[in-house]
């Protein structure tokens, strides 16, 4: 493993790391960021000096792109879709042998998170659940009445304890319950669904899963190709969600007959659909590529499914996916048995999420809050900073260079800019990497694989990698841009700091901050008050008077009427506005496999940051960025076009 000790920090070590963090930033307040200079326009040090600084400060050595390797090595990609998995061999009993080389490439300490010292804050919100039945919390994994393979498995993963939102997502799910679940960012939402899920499964699954080959012994796609019937369907928006939570299904798979799958737009569909063939029982699927496979009836088949997953419902419910979910909820052979129940996940809620819900889970269904929907909690440290939009640039790099080398992700509104920040950041000796869906999928996977071994510890990206996103240790977020209302306004900031501070670890969040984003200077600071987060100066005239009213949508009838478990932990009501409503018709394009169903493969580029660029002046521009960085012309290609925040003139301090 060729990761630096100073990105891969123990739980212990975090809480200093972001007390450091948070007095750089706050000495930064101060300074005047002067506008960028130096290695955009040739005046300043050199690039060899800025990487001696940057070394010196304690990151990492850049790693450029391996554009070469990229074209000449087209057959040979590790797509996260042919991971390796558990395969199962008839042979087996009850439970299949342990893979010592599999088991360490799935449960490494590098590849899952563990909890923090403030998962006790994390579990501390109130709970409001409402269901038919009572529906008991269950606070340790023995008591659950887990199949012994995933109690096996969650130790294996060093899960101590079953968090809030798992304590009672999983008894409802295993007692047969149709389930709208909201609990903030980082709380395990996921294993809340995949455990209880596949624990009931693993009893079941040789009297359940279709006919599939032996793949443990041998594999003859002529011949012992299977059409895919899977048990389990999880439908979420992005490609990176959707292979993140096939990894997470491969190690809660681990032994046991159940085989995942993963199908998602810009990588080869024939790889995907060659492991449909093996068999699938779990399939994990953005939704244009599903549409795809869904078309072809002789690669997939629905009938069987017990379990359809909405992962991040709010974003998959809204009004501009209503086309496609429709066709997936009701699409082809779709079980529509009793047998088949409806879970539906999210941080956030809006209101599509509530209609939709209520026509496609049973009356009866679970609904079930871990605080206030769509609050953010307190182990993120939310700082802000006044940037004027020409010395962001310059500013960014003062706040990384003055903070320990840390694994950071930074939010800007537009590809073009990610582009920029990414170039000037790694032209500035910064060991940075960069993703938005205006790339190929092989230089998405890349830059993900980058980021989470560390290998380029500070990754650019736009909203489209907000959700979901579980990368361990990212100690700090940085809001470059802050979203706008067509940027997903507050419902993406909160989505963007979850990206930190997860299971009970502790993290930053630096945003700066300008009178251009006076239209959310209310709901951040409405946020701030509710996390016990100091609200900056600058900030002070948005703070509402008297008692905090959310705005935000989240809340409804569901969690308004009486409550089986508790009360309401929010600070206050909500109205029922619809904020998303404003959210303009592009965002149909935010992921871009969330087309019509024709093959996702070939809409590369379509991308809700693509409807956020509001500088269309900068699409005129031919210079390629990537091909920059990686040929090493920078000085000269960035004079003749400089993003707008370098264009100023004055030499700064640290430049001169
Ligand atoms: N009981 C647990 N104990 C410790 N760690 C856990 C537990 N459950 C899940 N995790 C880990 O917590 C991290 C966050 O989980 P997950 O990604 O499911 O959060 P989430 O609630 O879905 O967040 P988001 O809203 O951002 O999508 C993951 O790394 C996961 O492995």
């Amino acid at each position: 493993m060729d990761l630096p000790e100073t990105h891969i920090v123990s739980a212990a070590e975090t809480s200093s790391i972001v007390d450091d963090a948070a007095s750089a930033v706050e000495g930064l307040d101060t300074q005047e960021h002067e506008p960028t200079q130096g290695v955009l326009s040739g005046v300043g040090p050199d690039t060899d000096t800025l990487i001696e600084v940057a070394r010196n400060k304690g990151w990492t050595e850049r790693v450029p792109y391996a554009y070469a390797d990229l074209s000449n090595n087209k057959d040979h990609r590790d797509w996260a879709s042919v991971a390796t998995r558990y395969e199962w061999n008839d042979d087996y009993g009850e439970i299949g042998p342990a893979v010592p080389e599999l088991e360490k490439q799935l449960f490494g300490s590098d590849h899952v998170g563990r909890a923090g010292d403030k998962i006790d804050e994390l579990n501390s919100y109130k709970v409001n659940i409402e269901s038919p039945n009572e529906i008991v919390a269950v606070t340790e994994w023995e008591n659950l009445g887990l199949h012994p393979v995933m109690l096996q498995n969650i130790r294996l993963c060093g899960y101590a304890a079953p968090t809030a939102v798992q304590s009672y997502a999983i008894p409802a799910v295993l007692t047969n319950h149709d389930l709208i679940a909201v609990a903030q960012t980082g709380s395990g939402k996921t294993g809340a669904f995949l455990i209880p899920i596949l624990s009931k499964l693993m009893g079941k699954a040789k009297k359940l899963a279709a006919p599939r080959p032996n793949v443990a012994e041998l594999f003859n796609p002529r011949e012992d190709a299977v059409r895919a019937e899977p048990l389990v369907l999880i439908v979420c928006p992005t490609r990176e969600l959707a292979t993140q939570i096939f990894d997470d299904a491969r190690r809660l798979c681990y032994r046991s007959m159940l085989r995942p799958c993963v199908a998602y737009g810009g990588a080869p569909a024939r790889l995907q659909r060659e492991e449909l063939q093996k068999g699938c029982d779990i399939l994990i699927a953005t939704p244009g590529r599903l549409l795809d496979f869904m078309a072809q009836t002789h690669v997939l088949s629905l009938r069987r499914v017990r379990y359809t997953v909405i992962d991040e419902a709010d974003e998959m419910l809204d009004a501009d996916w209503e086309d496609e979910f429709k066709k997936i909820m009701s699409g082809g052979d779709i079980n529509e048995d009793e047998d088949h129940r409806y879970l539906m996940f999210s941080a956030t809620f809006n209101k599509m999420f509530r209609k939709l819900a209520k026509t496609y889970l049973s009356d009866d269904h679970v609904r079930l809050r871990v605080g206030r929907a769509g609050s953010s909690h307190h182990n993120v440290v939310q700082t802000f900073i006044w940037v004027e939009q020409r010395q962001k640039m310059r500013a960014l790099y003062d706040l990384l260079i003055s903070m320990p080398p840390v694994r950071t992700l930074i939010f800007v509104n537009s590809r073009d800019q990610v582009d920029f920040v990414d170039d000037y950041l790694y032209n500035s000796g910064m060991p940075s990497t960069s993703i938005h869906s205006g790339r190929t999928q092989r230089e998405r996977e890349d830059a993900m694989r980058a980021f989470r071994s560390a290998k380029c510890p500070i990754m650019v990206a736009t909203g489209v990698s907000a959700r979901g996103l579980d990368v361990i240790n990212v100690l700090h977020v940085v809001n470059y841009d802050l979203p706008s209302a067509v940027h997903g306004g507050i419902t993406e900031y909160i989505h963007r700091i979850g990206r930190t501070a997860r299971i009970g670890n502790e993290g930053i969040a630096t945003s700066f901050y300008n009178e251009k984003n006076e239209e959310i200077a209310q709901d951040l600071v409405k946020n701030l008050i509710e996390c016990k987060q100091i609200v900056p100066d600058f900030l002070e005239e948005f703070r509402p008077e008297g008692e905090l009213v959310f705005d935000d949508d989240s809340d409804d009838e569901f969690f308004e009427q009486g409550s089986a478990a508790g009360t309401d932990a929010g600070a206050g009501s909500v109205s029922d506005e619809g904020r998303l409503d404003e959210v303009p018709e592009t965002k149909e394009d935010a992921y871009s496999d969330a087309g019509s169903g024709k093959e996702a493969g070939s809409d590369e580029g379509k991308a809700r940051d693509a409807a956020y660029d509001d500088r269309k002046t900068l699409d005129e521009r031919d210079v390629d960025q990537k091909s920059r960085k990686k040929s090493g012309l920078v000085d000269s290609a960035y004079a003749t076009s400089p993003a707008p925040e370098a264009q100023a003139p004055k030499q700064s301090d640290f430049w001169g």
